[in-house]
């Protein structure tokens, strides 16, 4: 198959209510969307999980326009393309820029599936007719407005809360949570906010019964973390560590988690996290998918990976309306019971709203 046509868009939506982790506070939701059209009149939709400011890693959504417009589209628009996993070969001599890669990717492999005839998920090799998912919850004002959310998301069904935690937002949370929650499936996510001169305080944790902490130490410090797990009880989970295969199996080797967070984006596709997925099952290591707040697009595209057998615990992948007032696609993800069930139609299996794209569009470029 060749893409002959590509129409690259940035759009701006509002989320519900803003959005607090150990680095700040979101409220507006910039991101790329990219329309891949083939020989065949085939649509493939890739979204890009990068933010406006480069806190997460140091992609940006104008750096993401920019490798896009300028390498990435080129590249790939109007090659013979077997098969999605050569996206990244042809993507390799482009150093880094992971997220930027997988939009482009992950359109590419929506567009495989729909040329198939097959879901993205049974392109993907997964077979699950549902997944499980959690809810990730920001950073709140005070500790009654958390344990007010813990009480609506459990009523709602969501399988596992992960709560943010930073300095000065951590233990005596977690406590007040396991006070009124004592059976809760509980983790904390601390997006790198602290070093092993926090270590006591990771031993305290340890008498909590999370299922996890995530990412606790910094981006880049593999060895810290082994450090640290062999301290602790609680597993570690990596998040912002994990950029490839290569990351992964030198966590794996060093034991510097005993849980692995993928997200497509983090990683540079779809082919990528199937990849660490496959390393991870053969290694015991379960994993789960991420979210970044993304639309509709990035959602589907999580869905279809869930399904692979590996990804044991519940993802952060909530519904469309935990989000939006109007998401990008129809039907719009909807959870019920803390399960979402998965769309069997060709490709991502969710359509464009093309309505509310256009609304929500501030730039769009097209390459042919
Ligand atoms: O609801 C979601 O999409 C996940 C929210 C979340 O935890 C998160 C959101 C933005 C950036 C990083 C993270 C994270 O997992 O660390
Ligand atoms: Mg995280």
């Amino acid at each position: 198959m060749k893409i002959r046509e590509i129409t690259l868009r940035h759009l701006k939506m509002k989320m519900k209510s803003p959005f607090s982790t150990s680095f700040g506070t979101m409220q507006d939701k910039e991101f790329l969307l990219l329309e891949a059209k083939s020989e065949n009149e085939h649509i493939g939709w890739g979204e890009s999980v990068a933010f406006d400011t480069p806190w997460y890693t140091e992609e940006t959504v104008k750096t993401n326009w920019h490798m896009l417009e300028d390498f990435m589209i080129p590249a790939v628009i109007n090659e013979e393309l077997d098969h999605p996993n050569q996206v990244s070969n042809i993507l390799s001599s482009i150093r880094k820029n992971n997220m930027a890669k997988s939009t482009i990717e992950g359109a590419v492999w929506d567009l495989y599936a729909k040329e198939k005839g097959l879901s993205l998920t049974k392109a993907l090799g997964g077979n699950k007719k549902r997944i499980e998912v959690g809810i990730s919850i920001g950073i709140q004002n005070t500790i009654d407005d958390l344990l007010q959310l813990i009480d609506g998301y459990t009523a709602k069904g969501y399988k596992r809360m992960k709560v943010k935690i930073k300095p000065g937002w951590d233990l005596e949370v977690i406590r007040e949570i396991r006070k009124h929650y004592p059976k809760v499936p509980l983790m904390a996510d601390a997006n790198s906010a602290y070093t092993l001169n926090d270590i006591d305080l990771f031993k305290s944790m340890d008498e909590y019964g999370l299922m996890m902490i995530e990412q606790p130490l910094a981006a880049n410090d593999i060895i810290d973390h082994a450090k640290l797990q062999k301290e602790i009880t609680t597993p570690i989970c990596l998040d912002e560590s994990i950029h490839s295969y290569e990351d992964a199996r030198l966590a794996i080797e060093l034991k510097a988690c005993q849980i692995i967070n993928i997200k497509i984006g983090r990683v540079g596709g779809l082919s990528e996290a199937r990849r660490i997925h496959d390393l991870c099952k053969e290694n015991k290591i379960p994993v789960w998918c991420g979210g970044m707040l993304e639309a509709g697009i990035g959602r589907a595209h999580n869905i279809a990976l869930t399904t692979l057998s590996n990804f044991i615990l519940p993802g952060d992948t909530a519904g469309s309306s935990h989000y939006w007032e109007q998401d990008i696609i129809y039907p719009e993800v909807v959870v019920e019971n803390g399960y979402i069930n998965v769309p069997a139609h060709p490709g991502i299996g969710f359509d464009p709203n093309m309505e509310t794209i256009r609304q929500f569009t501030i730039n769009e470029k097209i390459f042919s």
